[in-house]
């Protein structure tokens, strides 16, 4: 079934930073490094999809030449220039190099940017998984890995908390590897009766139990050649779990009320926001089953653990609703955004989402407010701290200016900070200086 895999690889002339080589990896893209001087020695396999990424990133005449050097001779390699403001685009061999690669990164350098240049040099849009946002370095993490785990015909076992993006991750999987033609079938084992689980999942014969009238496939049978998600795995009862190994260990299948073994070709993906060694002591989930699901791991980490990815998902919520629907909220207040940023997130992304969907349609402004997202409470925590810090700073400030006789280089040093800092606060505070004095 798998094709065999094409590694995505990019040469990169120069030095990059770990970020770097991160948002590569998030796309999918492995980094090999090379000397400029030294031309391309890096060895490659004849599948593979190579790029070059020259750095020009305070490059000199030497280096300039070197790249010069590089693709001329290498004139069908998709290119790609990484430019920052220490470049001067006016010099001649600057803007030869620049004239002969396909595309230019931008920094600060992230996945979306990385993709859309990728897209343009390579003239199709790669497999996408632009679906599971985030710029966090867990997040980047998370779809390294997807990259890596796409192709691998060996079962994933997801976990993390509810609304971290599980069955999103899932998708992704199915998305990114060579079965994503074919069917992507999920079930979640906890919202299914355990006496119907068996028939679902295999299929029966008719007259197998009562009200079977008809023969039915099951799930496996409609998803072969594809992937199967089983959700909350730790609810799926004991007997299904022993016609769940017997798909894993030997490929087949029996539907209900048959003894007929039906081979299937199918991918299965798991996931539980709970922890299944509690269920195995407990005796109600299989030792070996768990084994044989848990080769991959691919753990999603809680919304509160990603940092500014929760305003960057906000915002990209926002976006995407605003897209189908006429509402007046354009964006976010900064006391909205710092309740984003202080909020426990609990529900994880869902919680965000829904929040956000929420506060979009009754905001009654162009930004949404704490209270619009249901986050008032905190808020006023946030408020009534930043008032406190304001008026202990424009205490500070002002004790600092009558000390001195409002001599700012002596305000400074009593308050550990600079004379520039000392004129923004004034600023700030409404504090003339003139008048004080
Ligand atoms: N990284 C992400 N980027 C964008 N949307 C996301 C991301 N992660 C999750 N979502 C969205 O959040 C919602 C919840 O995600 P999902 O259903 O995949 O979570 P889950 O971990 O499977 O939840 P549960 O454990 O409750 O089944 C979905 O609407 C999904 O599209």
């Amino acid at each position: 079934m798998t094709a065999p895999r094409v590694q995505r690889c990019a040469v990169w002339f120069g030095t990059p930073g770990a970020r770097d080589e991160a948002v590569f990896a998030a796309s999918g893209w492995h980094l090999r490094i090379a000397c400029p001087e030294a031309g391309i020695q890096v060895g490659m396999r004849g599948g593979d999809l190579v790029i070059a990424v020259m750095d020009l990133r305070g490059a000199d005449a030497v280096r300039l030449a070197a790249f010069e050097r590089i693709l001329a001779e290498h004139a069908d390699l998709p290119s790609l220039a990484l430019v920052d403001d220490t470049l001067d685009p006016g010099d001649p061999p600057c803007q030869r190099v620049l004239a002969r690669c396909g595309g230019r990164l931008p920094q600060p350098l992230d996945s979306q940017r990385l993709d859309a240049a990728l897209a343009t040099l390579l003239g199709s849009p790669r497999r996408d998984i632009a679906s599971v946002g985030g710029e966090s370095a867990a997040m980047l993490g998370v779809r390294a890995l997807l990259h890596r785990y796409a192709d691998v015909e060996l079962p994933v076992l997801i976990t993390g908390e509810s609304g971290t993006g599980k069955e999103l991750a899932a998708h992704a999987l199915h998305d990114l590897s060579s079965r994503r033609t074919r069917p992507f079938v999920a079930m979640n084992c906890g919202a299914i009766s355990p006496t119907l689980v068996q028939s679902e999942l295999f299929g029966h014969e008719r007259g197998a139990f009562t009200g079977a009238a008809t023969r039915r496939m099951g799930l496996f049978e409609s998803a072969d050649g594809g992937t199967v998600f089983l959700d909350e795995i730790g609810d799926l009862p004991l007997d299904a779990q022993t016609n769940l190994l017997r798909v894993l260990q030997e490929g087949t299948i029996e539907r209900v009320g048959s003894n007929h073994a039906i081979r299937v070709d199918v991918r299965v993906l798991a996931a539980t926001h709970v922890d299944l060694d509690a269920a195995i002591a407990a005796g109600r989930f299989r030792q070996d089953l768990y084994y044989r699901l848990d080769v991959l791991r691919l753990q999603l980490p809680p919304l509160r653990a990603r940092g500014a990815d929760v305003e960057l998902l906000a915002r990209q919520f926002l976006d995407e609703f605003r897209a189908g629907h006429a509402v007046q909220a354009r964006g976010f207040s900064a006391a909205a955004r710092q309740c984003l940023r202080q909020h426990a997130w609990p529900g994880n992304v869902r919680e965000l989402l829904n929040r956000v969907r929420r506060a979009a349609v009754v905001a009654e402004h162009a930004l949404i407010e704490p209270t619009d997202l249901q986050l008032g409470h905190s808020n006023a925590q946030i408020v009534a701290l930043d008032h406190h810090r304001n008026r202990t700073e424009r205490d500070a400030l002002l004790d600092a200016l009558r000390a001195t006789g409002c001599n700012v280089s002596a305000s400074a040093r009593r308050l550990s900070v600079s004379r520039v800092t000392i004129y923004r606060l004034c600023r700030k505070h409404g504090v003339s200086l003139d008048a004080f004095r």
